[in-house]
């Protein structure tokens, strides 16, 4: 087991949070948190469903309150999987930059199409031309994960298993060079 902060994953809809996250929870002996999920548990209703009755709007108010909510709980020793829309708030990133160490799982647009076309649970694409919507998304966004994240893992070309020991190894590279470093910070992940 690795002793790491909290670990947080964002990038785009289908770069493999919500599988990544869970696998390396478990090599970790973390606990694991999708915040999807735990915004459906607290409005007992569906991510389509929240689209559907309160808008893009009401949903990224409910995203911003889980996400503030987990940090106040003071949880420690968690793999948190956001959605991909966590980075369109600057709350939003002021607070994954203060409590986590911030891994973007990287996948290119392409990728993202084929991953997500299998399901029809994200609102965002079920309108309009996905391709066109995933790559409007990623010009804004795709900044704005660089922004939050320490760590870039690009997962285009490998499957859910060989990405989770590659966010491994980069953790643990990454607190090893940490610990040599008498400046460095690593209390990062408070919650
Ligand atoms: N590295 C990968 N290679 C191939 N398929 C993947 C990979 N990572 C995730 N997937 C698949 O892509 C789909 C979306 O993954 P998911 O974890 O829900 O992504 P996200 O939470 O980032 O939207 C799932 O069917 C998952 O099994
Ligand atoms: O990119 C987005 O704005 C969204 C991504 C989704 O999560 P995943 O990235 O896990 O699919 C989910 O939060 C919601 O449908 C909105
Ligand atoms: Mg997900």
């Amino acid at each position: 087991m690795i002793n790491a902060p909290n670990i947080i994953l964002v990038g785009p809809m289908g770069a493999g949070k919500t599988t990544i996250g869970r696998l390396i929870s478990q090599s970790m002996g973390k606990e694991f948190y999708d915040l999807d999920k735990v915004i459906e548990d607290n409005a007992g209703a569906d991510i389509p469903w929240i689209f559907e009755r309160e808008g893009e709007e009401g949903f990224r108010k409910r995203e911003t309150q889980a996400l503030s909510n987990m940090v106040q709980s003071d949880t420690h020793n968690t793999v948190l999987a956001t959605g991909g829309g966590i980075v369109t708030r600057s709350e939003n990133r002021d607070i994954l930059q203060q409590d986590g160490l911030v891994v973007y799982l990287y996948a290119s647009v392409a990728q993202q199409l084929y991953r997500t076309s299998k399901s029809s649970h994200r609102p965002l694409l079920q309108a309009g031309d996905p391709k066109a919507t995933l790559k409007k998304l990623f010009e804004v966004r795709d900044p704005l994960y660089r922004e939050v994240a320490t760590l870039v893992i690009e997962t285009d070309a490998r499957h859910p298993k060989a990405v989770a020991n590659k966010v491994l190894e980069a953790i643990k590279r990454y607190l090893t060079s940490e610990d040599s470093n008498p400046n460095a910070h690593l209390n990062r992940g408070s919650w």
